[in-house]
């Protein structure tokens, strides 16, 4: 019933269903093994050496038994000695170290033989335990690295549907998951079969009836986690969506700590979280009851092989009490080294579980489908070294490709000359910002094309090179987490210091930053807390006086200040414009009154008017309209 209050349980139940089928009908795609296999070719020298390693220790492992077995016949050989037919009973004394048995090795040397096992055993475990482990830093670094170039070039309506919490945790938590398992699972898996190989090999060597009989139950066993390990996946994957999910929740709501606080909704907030939280709780829940379930059955299976195979070999030996008493201590440690790597195979099965679920996630991240070539790499885009002429756009058509039946612009030619201003007015939901979307090529038209330096379609360049003769400047300014000089400097990542000291001078920010005890050095919030929101603007306003970008694009750049602040910024952003073509998207007219050309759009027509401040200002129309309202604001 509470989950309702807080309308999320059902909604969040409805979404993860959708996610886990869609996860399991990609069953086949970004698979665990696939990543692993992609990833042993990359690194192959380090896999071999690692195998070899493996491999060694298994059969050092494995030998145990078999030294057990030649043992036990030595010491058999001490107690009773065997005398020829017609011999002479031996002398009295101590035989024990003259007595060997079918090898020809006397105790001692066999004792060395089992103890060198061991050796060799730990000196290779390390080394492959090592070795794995380091790569699967490795791995889990690439993952990540693989991850965040690939988010950084995915074009913007890839954001537009998601969660930033979700990117994170996929981004770190999945990546570590699967590189933590990456390093555990395949060397595990190995040592583990291997060991179990050779040493089912060495105890057919000894008893091959007792062999089948220990197979025949641990495949009983190998059924059962065969069999769970679809519904414990399932499992799992709930699980994960829902941590997931939480992380959204956490990131989302400190994002918006503002609301929160001006709302005085704390509780309300944790109540809410206690909420999601026992939904993780009931699902983490039912995913460790199985996994007891499944490991208690383990337990019980494995240790009946111990039961089961003294009962065998009593029935088996029966007429020989001798053979028997050799027999059944070499099969109990036969079987006590294979309960080893099968528990390794159970942890092995838990490790693939997680590992599968973030495996696939990751892959979703690095196989989506960007829509369009940014070029930010390739060779063959234009570099541009310097925007000139005018830039046109040409037929252009938009309609968003989150909404693809909406319409933002009907067909659309316009120039915009070069070294002068323009500017977009019109009611909210007009299509404005996405004129300034559009020129930053976030979304390249849905038809027609924009052209640059007068016949070059933006599509065709190197986006960067273009980018860096365009300066923006959005009406919520971003602020990176970094000092003042960081700040500006990442308008043009070569200046100097004595560079971005004059930009800010300019954008008259020097004054305010050398108040501060620790002047250009002084770090700025990750989201700017520090500053108001005319601090901010002038910070930004620095970044373009350092870039000296050709095109400038305000998107409503002062709309959030007030009247005095927003007259002192508009001189300085008047100043930017001079000599560069601008295009100011405004919402208070006050700030227009100088544009070459004025245009009006409306909701899903597009241009409806075109003029100067003067001339629409005159004119019956859109643009009256909205200067009238303005007036009486
Ligand atoms: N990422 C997006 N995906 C889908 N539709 C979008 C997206 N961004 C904007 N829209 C839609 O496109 C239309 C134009 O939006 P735009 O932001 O350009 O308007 P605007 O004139 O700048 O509005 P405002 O003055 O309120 O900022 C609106 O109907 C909006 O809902």
């Amino acid at each position: 019933m509470k989950a309702k209050k807080y309308d999320t349980e059902s909604k969040l139940s409805q979404d993860e269903l959708a996610e886990i089928k869609a996860d399991m009908s990609r069953e086949k795609e970004g698979s665990f093994v696939d990543l692993i296999w992609r990833y042993a070719k990359k690194y192959w020298v380090r896999s071999v050496v690692i195998l070899v390693a493996i491999t060694i220790a298994a059969i050092s492992v494995a030998i145990t038994p078999v030294i057990t077995q030649e043992l036990m016949k030595v010491a058999g050989n001490i107690i009773d000695p065997p005398v020829g037919p017609g011999q002479p009973p031996l002398p009295p004394g101590d035989l024990s170290s003259t007595t060997t048995g079918t090898w020809g090795m006397t105790w001692k040397q066999l004792v060395g033989l089992a103890i060198g096992a061991a050796v060799v055993d730990a000196v290779f475990v390390f080394i492959s335990q090592y070795l794995a482990a380091m790569l699967g830093k490795q791995i889990e670094i690439d993952l990540r690295n693989e991850a965040v170039e690939k988010l950084i070039e995915e074009d913007m309506s890839y954001y537009s549907n998601k969660k930033i919490g979700d990117i994170l945790t996929k981004v770190v938590s999945d990546t570590q998951i699967v590189g933590d398992q990456v390093a555990i699972v395949p060397v595990t898996f190995l040592n583990a079969v291997m060991t179990l190989i050779i040493s089912l090999i060495m105890m057919f060597v000894v008893e091959w009836r007792l062999t089948l009989i220990t197979i025949a139950v641990f495949a009983i066993v190998a059924l059962g986690m065969g069999l769970s390990f679809a519904p414990l996946r399932k499992l799992n994957m709930k699980l994960r969506r829902t941590v997931t999910s939480l992380n959204g929740d956490v990131i989302d709501r400190i994002n918006t700590i503002k609301l929160i606080k001006a709302n005085g909704t704390e509780r309300y907030e944790e109540e809410r979280f206690n909420q999601l939280h026992k939904k993780f709780y009931d699902q983490a829940y039912d995913f460790n009851l199985a996994q007891a379930l499944l490991i208690t059955f383990l337990f019980v299976g494995i240790n009946s092989v111990q039961v089961v195979v003294t009962i065998a070999a009593g029935l088996i030996y029966q007429n020989n009490t001798k053979e028997l008493a050799v027999l059944v201590p070499t099969f109990i440690v036969s079987v006590q080294i294979l309960i080893g790597p099968i528990m390794s195979l159970v942890r092995v099965m838990v490790g693939v579980l997680q590992a599968s679920t973030s495996s696939r996630r990751m892959h979703a991240i690095l196989t989506a489908p960007v829509l369009f070539n940014n070029r930010y790499r390739s060779q063959d885009g234009i570099d541009i070294k310097s925007l000139y002429g005018n830039i046109i756009f040409k037929d252009v058509e938009f309609a968003y490709p989150e909404k693809p039946h909406q319409i933002v612009f009907p067909k659309f030619n316009f120039t915009f000359e070069q070294g002068k201003s323009y500017a977009f007015v019109g009611e909210t939901g007009s299509g404005k910002s996405t004129v300034s979307k559009l020129l930053l090529r976030f979304y390249d038209p849905t038809r027609g094309e924009i052209l640059i330096n007068n016949n070059i379609n933006l599509k065709d360049v190197n986006l960067s090179s273009y980018l860096d003769h365009v300066g923006y400047v959005e009406q919520e300014p971003a602020i990176i987490l970094g000092t003042v000089y960081d700040n500006i400097r990442y308008a043009k990542r070569d200046a100097t210091d004595a560079q971005i000291i004059a930009a800010s001078k300019k954008a008259k920010l020097h004054d305010l930053v050398m108040s501060w005890p620790d002047g250009y050095n002084t770090i700025l919030g990750e989201r700017g807390f520090m500053l108001s929101g005319g601090q901010k603007q002038r910070l930004v306003i620095a970044r373009i006086f350092l870039k000296d970008p050709q095109l400038l694009i305000l998107d409503e750049a002062t709309s959030a200040l007030d009247n005095i602040v927003e007259k002192e910024i508009q001189e300085q952003l008047d100043e930017l414009m001079v000599g560069r073509t601008s295009i100011t998207i405004a919402h208070r007219l006050s700030t227009i009154k100088n544009s070459n050309l004025i245009l009006v759009l409306a909701p899903g027509k597009g241009v409806v008017e075109k003029g100067t401040f003067n001339e629409l200002k005159n004119r019956p129309g859109l643009f009256q309209n909205l200067y009238e309202a303005g007036k009486t604001e």
